[in-house]
């Protein structure tokens, strides 16, 4: 997906350069005057080089950038100068004729080198091919020169954000929900994309906003409420574009008279309010066009359906007030927030059994004391975007309490133990073992993380799972969901790795997590989370928040096939290792011994 470096690319470039002079030249009354404002104002914002860009965009990019020696810039728009006058005398004329010459770029080939140059000077190529200096102020105090400086910028990233320097990958659509597609970065910066379902033939191609791009190192970890405050977000349906700078637009076509609607607010978490309230409605407009096809989804189906679809809207809102409370608007850590943790965890710790004597307090004690106005906030964040619009299948305002699923609800008190927690959500008669789809895993990582919040969460928000090797999972009689290989595994290969192991410090907040979480969910949770001692001897308990939960253990059938090779304390800064202990035939259950490290002492934590 490079796109290599052509001619017809510089054509475009004049072309476009016309068009955007236009735009400007029409100020407000541009359709796009907020965008081209937009992109006057973030001229000197641009930092980045984004590794999925094209060469050519890369390299023109480089160009504008303001890290960069102007020299690039004056003498790329003296070329273009021409090409300007050649499109001012006709609208019809194009650089491809007569004048492409001088609408091709000097090579800049290799010329990138000396960006640490001396700024105080300028330097030009002449025709001659000597070179011309020039003293910095004369260039600044030229309008002209400063006029074509801004629109050759403008034009750049007007096209940048258009089709030309932008590869495929990045015109597919995102969403949340309804993604279909994927995409992984290859060493050499292409890009491939994979299909993670069947699509039908004419289906929309929509890929997921919550990934890393690139390798995720421990410093870069997405949260559902980082991604839409710092990335933004677009949506079908009409489309909704956000941008981080603070200024949004939807487009509906079916709206002829103003197809685009623009929102210019500054930049703030109302960011985060408004694709919220976006991504409620369209989760509740999906809801209302599933419930139409209800007679046709077999119960058990309509249940996850269900359940999931709530557990979003519940897992949002957790995440988005956790963003309120927790970050100022630099997405920085409140000050505030990190003392009120250390002092929860120093008061949990003195508290053991000795409870009920602090009046309102509750358990989780995020929303108590000085915190109350905020909480309230949240609260009505939420109820005015379940008033009035809310479907009455999907919730027939009964299912929320103070913004917390109905069917969630008693399980934050302390005096709520593990035992109550199955006993509400119905799990002794539990039966329904789904099998859990990627969205899921997801769906319980990104609640842990707003949960413990992203600088203690042991997890990254990504989307792939921790197996290593091809892999699906199955029942197996008698114990339940089972991994299995498709492939031959041979001795050796590394088979999962810990990457998706949330670690809870407390039981505050594992109750917390769990009442984010729908009642199939947590059921399983309760079937699959453990106690154990870190590398540190730092007792957590520990959910695998992916497959590497549904590994089962040998019995008379089955001897353990998968293992880790070092100890059995995890040290989440070096995940821990499982390999294959044998080899392993295509078709074979995955199973391991559950090993020592589980301390099977959920009382240390009050559950
Ligand atoms: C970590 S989970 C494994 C996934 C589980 N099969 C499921 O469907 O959720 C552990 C649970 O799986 C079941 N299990 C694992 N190995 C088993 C075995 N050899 N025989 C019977 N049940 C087993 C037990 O119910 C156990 O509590």
């Amino acid at each position: 997906m490079v796109a290599p470096e052509t001619e017809e690319d510089d054509d475009m470039l004049c072309q476009l350069l016309h068009a955007v002079w236009k735009e400007i030249e029409l100020g407000e009354a541009s359709t796009y005057a907020p965008y081209i404002g937009y992109l006057q104002a973030s001229q000197s914002d641009r930092e980045m080089i984004p590794v999925l860009w094209s060469n050519i965009g890369r390299r023109l990019l480089n160009m504008v950038s303001i890290t960069l020696p102007r020299k690039h810039i004056t003498t790329w728009i003296d070329g273009f100068d021409n090409c300007f006058d050649a499109l001012k005398k006709s609208d019809n004329s194009s650089c491809d004729v007569p004048d492409t010459e001088n609408c091709k770029a000097p090579d800049l080939d290799d010329k990138d080198d000396d960006q640490h140059q001396d700024m105080d000077e300028e330097q030009e190529i002449a025709e001659d091919g000597s070179l011309i200096t020039h003293d910095v102020d004369a260039i600044e105090n030229s309008e002209e020169q400063k006029a074509h400086l801004k629109a050759f910028d403008i034009a750049i990233q007007h096209q940048i954000d258009r089709r030309f320097l932008v590869p495929l990958y990045d015109q597919i659509q995102h969403h949340h929900v309804e993604y279909n597609v994927n995409h992984t970065i290859q060493g050499d910066y292409s890009v491939k994309v994979v299909a993670l379902k069947d699509i039908a033939k004419g289906e929309q191609l929509q890929r997921q906003t919550l990934t890393c791009l690139s390798e995720c190192d421990g410093s870069k970890k997405d949260t559902v409420t980082s991604v839409m405050r710092n990335h933004g977000q677009v949506q079908n349906h009409p489309h909704f574009w956000n941008f981080p700078v603070g200024v949004s637009f939807a487009y509906d076509p079916s709206n002829k008279d103003e197809p685009i609607q623009w929102v210019k607010k500054p930049f703030e978490l109302w960011n985060v309010e408004i694709m919220e309230n976006e991504y409620s409605r369209q989760l509740r407009v999906r809801a209302g066009e599933i419930n139409q096809s209800r007679q046709s989804i077999p119960d058990a189906e309509w249940k996850q359906i269900d359940a999931y679809s709530h557990a979003l809207i519940s897992a949002l809102q957790v995440s988005v007030a956790d963003a309120y409370e927790m970050f100022d608007e630099d997405g920085n850590i409140k000050e505030a927030m990190l003392k009120e943790q250390e002092e929860e965890k120093e008061k949990e710790g003195n508290e053991g059994d000795d409870q009920g004597d602090e009046g309102e307090e509750t358990e989780e004690g995020e929303h108590t004391g000085d915190g109350e106005g905020e909480e309230e906030e949240f609260e009505e964040l939420f109820e005015e975007q379940m008033d009035g619009e809310s479907d009455e299948w999907y919730c027939d305002n009964s299912c929320f309490e103070n913004g917390v699923p109905t069917n969630a609800s008693g399980c934050d008190e302390a005096e709520c133990f593990l035992g109550d927690i199955a006993d509400l959500r119905g799990c002794p008669d539990y039966r329904y073992n789904a099998i859990l789809n990627e969205t899921e895993w997801v769906l319980m990582r990104s609640a842990y993380i707003a949960i413990v919040g992203p600088k203690k969460a042991t997890v990254n928000l990504t989307y792939w799972s921790g197996m290593k090797v091809p892999f699906r999972v199955g029942y197996s009689p008698g114990r339940g969901r089972g991994v299995f290989s498709v492939e031959d595994i041979p001795k050796g290969t590394l088979v999962w790795t810990s990457e998706h192991t949330a670690a809870f410090e407390t039981g505050i907040q594992y109750r917390q997590f769990l009442r984010a979480l729908p009642d199939f969910m947590v059921c399983d949770l309760l079937i699959w989370c453990y106690t154990a001692k870190d590398i540190s001897d730092v007792h957590y308990i520990g959910c695998d928040l992916d497959e590497g939960s549904l590994f089962n253990t040998y019995d008379d059938r089955a001897e353990y096939n998968i293992g880790g090779l070092k100890g059995t304390k995890v040290d989440f800064k070096a995940n821990e290792l499982v390999y294959a202990l044998r080899d392993i035939t295509a078709g074979e259950e995955l199973v391991t011994a559950y090993g020592s490290f589980d301390t099977d002492d959920f009382a240390a934590f009050d559950l």
